[in-house]
């Protein structure tokens, strides 16, 4: 599939750093049952569409030069594409996902595997219901974390003392925003847009006292999961609809490249939701995590 060639903007010119993702096939995607009001198990599902939207998202990180590893889908886990919810990682820890439905219980054994078996220094699995990045988004050096859907208020305790860096916890109150990446996104390590709608009135005001300046989605845009981004510090992979969004960033400098994530969208996620970063420093992994082929 062609994807649309990347439209730059005015504004300062911002720099990429190179990432490294992990991403799951969704070859045996289906919407089988649902746990958000985006699925509608009764309503067709095509999972060749899926694969080739898919395809096209991972063969826009490799042309941006970014590192993607796969890890293998499991029939009967169906939600295994969106590989944002297994984990969350800094400086090489990992901490594996506890999620909260039966559906998607056994991806975490998943990752726990893939992790453990490229050497990655230490790994915890979550004691606490915990969706990954899904829910806990790292903007520099500070943890923004949702909770009233998903992740357990207590997951965000266990990660702020495993990672040691500040969990800011913030209140989602909308259920078709039920994870954080739905509703907010990092653009930068002190730079983020989110849908204001999607959290209680105090977690509103917190975001304005931390983000002042932050890039606010209109409500058409957060609709279409315009939020469900995933930036490279220069380079912001949305979809093509959310027109409003990408003028916005590309007045601040940011080179939007718009997707079609529509059949994804069926089980509720879009692109940063198919995208797990791996982040780990040189000091911290003795070996670099091996390269999957
Ligand atoms: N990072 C995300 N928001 N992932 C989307 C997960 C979708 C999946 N069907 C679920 O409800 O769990």
């Amino acid at each position: 599939m062609a994807h649309p060639s990347p439209a730059a903007g005015t504004g300062p010119h911002r720099v990429a750093r190179p990432r490294h993702y992990l991403m799951c096939r969704p070859g045996h995607f289906d919407v089988s049952y649902s746990i958000n009001p985006w699925m509608h198990p009764e309503k067709p599902t095509a999972t060749a569409v899926a694969v080739a939207q898919w395809e096209n998202l991972r063969q826009i990180f490799l042309d941006l030069g970014h590192r993607v590893d796969e890890l293998d889908p499991v029939p009967g886990l169906p939600d295994m594409v969106y590989t944002a919810n297994g984990a969350l990682l800094h400086d090489g820890t990992v901490v594996v996902a506890r999620f909260r439905h039966a559906q998607r219980a056994a991806e975490s054994d998943a990752y726990l595997r893939w992790f453990a078996a490229r050497g990655y220094p230490v790994v915890h699995q979550a004691d606490r219901i915990n969706e990954g990045e899904g829910d806990f988004l790292l903007v520099g050096r500070r943890i923004l974390a949702g909770f009233g859907f998903r992740t357990d208020p207590l997951a965000h305790h266990e990660t702020q003392e495993i990672l040691g860096l500040p969990v800011i916890g913030l209140h989602l109150t909308d259920p078709r925003y039920y994870h954080l990446d739905t509703a907010l996104a990092v653009l930068d390590d002190d730079e983020i847009m989110y849908y204001p709608a999607a959290f209680s009135p105090g977690s509103q005001a917190v975001l304005r006292e931390l983000y002042p300046d932050a890039v606010i989605a209109t409500s058409a845009d957060a609709e279409i999961f315009g939020l469900n981004a995933v930036s490279d510090g220069r380079h912001v992979v949305l979809p093509a609809a959310a027109v409003d969004l990408a003028a916005q960033l590309r007045k601040r400098g940011f080179v939007t490249i718009g997707v079609d994530m529509s059949e994804l969208l069926k089980g509720g996620g879009g692109a940063k939701c198919c995208t797990l970063e791996l982040r780990y420093s040189s000091t911290a992994c003795a070996s670099p995590p091996a390269p999957e082929r």
